[in-house]
């Protein structure tokens, strides 16, 4: 069986005539907790989109396997069956949770398995009360989504994305609007299932100290082109400036260089000077 749970092959999307990935190549392993890396509208969530067969490439390919098929399959040619099978193998957690407000924790998590199985009412329960330990929230399965804190929308929305047994967690920003406590909270959780269930995880995040946290590799996104992937470690003592200023955040920096525009001495001067 190959290592290889996801890979894109040479992908350039574009809206609107404009590339917003340029010929990205990626490979995320079984197993391991992928970060992706970069600025503001340098298209990472359209990257986790491509990779969730939200939406198709406009070049290159993405090979997943749906659930049962060995070797991997274009998302280009999947059927539609098929592509609902590889999307119901996949969780999925959003900035917001995105729970469903006028349903308790306990039916917002039992949702998926009510819409995409058979099962009895008597074993979707049990399966969801398993959900909710897995992520601390046992106890609040009767709560409203507006009873809960952000870092329990959060978990909420981390036991839904469980709910169908994923072999793939897809993470968009899990620590936006978390305290810095709550944040590492969350990332430990995703740490914990990473590892109790071996599920392949990709996670979207603008902070680094999660990210340094939470992943076996980092890939680092500028303007739609791929720049580097490494270990933290790699990433940390990494000797390229784009990198070191990104990681670090520093204020000096081909980043800043860029939103400067140039060097304004030969703007007003010319370039002789
Ligand atoms: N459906 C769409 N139609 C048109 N443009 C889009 C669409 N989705 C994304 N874009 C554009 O693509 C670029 C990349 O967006 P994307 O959301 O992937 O970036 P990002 O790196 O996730 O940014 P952020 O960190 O700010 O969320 C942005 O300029 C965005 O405006």
């Amino acid at each position: 069986m190959s290592d290889t749970a996801i890979h894109v092959a040479s992908v350039t999307k574009r809206f609107s005539g404009r590339v917003i990935l340029d010929r990205i190549d990626l490979k995320v392993e079984r197993g391991e907790t992928l970060v992706i890396l970069g600025g503001s509208g340098s298209g990472k969530s359209t990257l986790l989109r491509l990779m969730m067969g939200n939406i198709r490439p406009d070049e290159g390919d993405i090979l997943v396997h749906p659930p049962g098929q060995e070797p991997p399959k274009s998302l280009r040619s999947l059927t539609p069956v098929e592509l609902d099978d590889y999307r119901k193998s996949i969780g999925v957690l959003f900035q917001s949770g995105a729970l469903f407000n006028s349903m308790t924790v306990a039916d917002n998590v039992a949702l998926p398995l009510r819409e995409h199985t058979d099962l009895p009412d008597e074993t979707i329960e049990i399966m969801v009360k398993i959900k909710l330990e897995l992520v601390g929230l046992r106890e609040h399965a009767d709560k409203m989504p507006a009873m809960l804190s952000g870092g329990m929308k959060k978990r909420a929305g981390l036991a839904r994305a469980l709910s169908l047994d994923p072999r793939a967690l897809f993470y968009d920003e899990p620590s936006a609007g978390l305290d810095p406590v709550t944040s590492a909270e969350i990332d430990q959780l995703i740490i914990d299932l990473n590892k109790q269930l071996g599920v392949t995880s990709v996670v979207v995040t603008h902070e680094m100290d999660s990210a340094f946290r939470i992943a076996d590799r980092m890939v680092l996104l500028d303007r739609g082109k791929f720049i580097v992937s490494g270990t933290p470690d790699e990433m940390r003592n990494s000797t390229d400036p784009l990198v070191r200023q990104f990681v670090h955040g520093l204020t000096e920096g081909p980043l800043t260089d860029r939103r400067r525009g140039g060097a304004y001495e030969v703007d007003l001067l010319g370039s002789d000077i």
